[in-house]
């Protein structure tokens, strides 16, 4: 993995998520993406032609791994990680890392765990059970750079897995039209 994607990922991973303030943000440009409910992937896909996802990393974490506040959203046991960076029309806009606990991967959703370069929104969105709720925000800085995440639970068959998500500096969100 690129040393990019790896500083992203890092930074993601030591995020200080913060309640969002819902009245303030909901009236900003930057707010409409940070409050996505629906599909981040629908979203990012209205401003380009072509969305790609390219996984950094999948692997399985020990419950041990997880933060108190990962364990209290997502319940105590392991995880599989999912580590990918989507790009819009070849440049580089998110990086994104999901816990996907491992009863959160049975029946119909055993799937999950090979989604490859499906992105990940596209599979649990064509659900009408699924929904996304604690979401949090937090702004990183990478190499000098202020940079927008947020984080959420998304669930699917009332099953949960959470999402961290960082904006990268190329991404519309900070684009005046976004
Ligand atoms: C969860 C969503 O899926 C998007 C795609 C992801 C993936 O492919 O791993 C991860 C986070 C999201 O940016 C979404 O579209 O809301």
């Amino acid at each position: 993995m690129s040393e990019f994607k790896e500083l992203h990922l890092q930074a993601l991973m030591n995020a200080k998520w913060e309640e969002p303030d819902w009245q303030t943000l909901e009236t900003t440009r930057e707010g409409a993406w940070l409050l996505e409910r629906h599909s981040m992937t629908e979203r990012l896909k209205a401003h380009c032609r072509t969305l790609a996802v390219e996984v950094l990393g999948l692997h399985e974490i020990e419950q041990s791994a997880l933060t108190e506040n990962e364990l209290s959203l997502l319940g105590e046991e392991s995880c599989l990680v999912r580590e990918v960076v989507l790009s819009g029309d070849g440049d580089a806009w998110l990086c994104a890392r999901t816990l996907v606990p491992k009863s959160t991967l049975t029946e119909k959703e055993q799937d999950i765990a090979d989604l490859g370069a499906v992105p990940l929104g596209q599979r649990v969105f064509n659900q009408a059970n699924a929904r996304r709720d604690a979401i949090e925000v937090a702004t990183v800085v990478v190499e000098g750079q202020f940079l927008l995440a947020r984080r959420s639970r998304l669930w699917v068959n009332e099953k949960p897995m959470l999402v961290s998500e960082l904006f990268l500096p190329d991404a519309p969100v900070y684009q005046e039209e976004g």
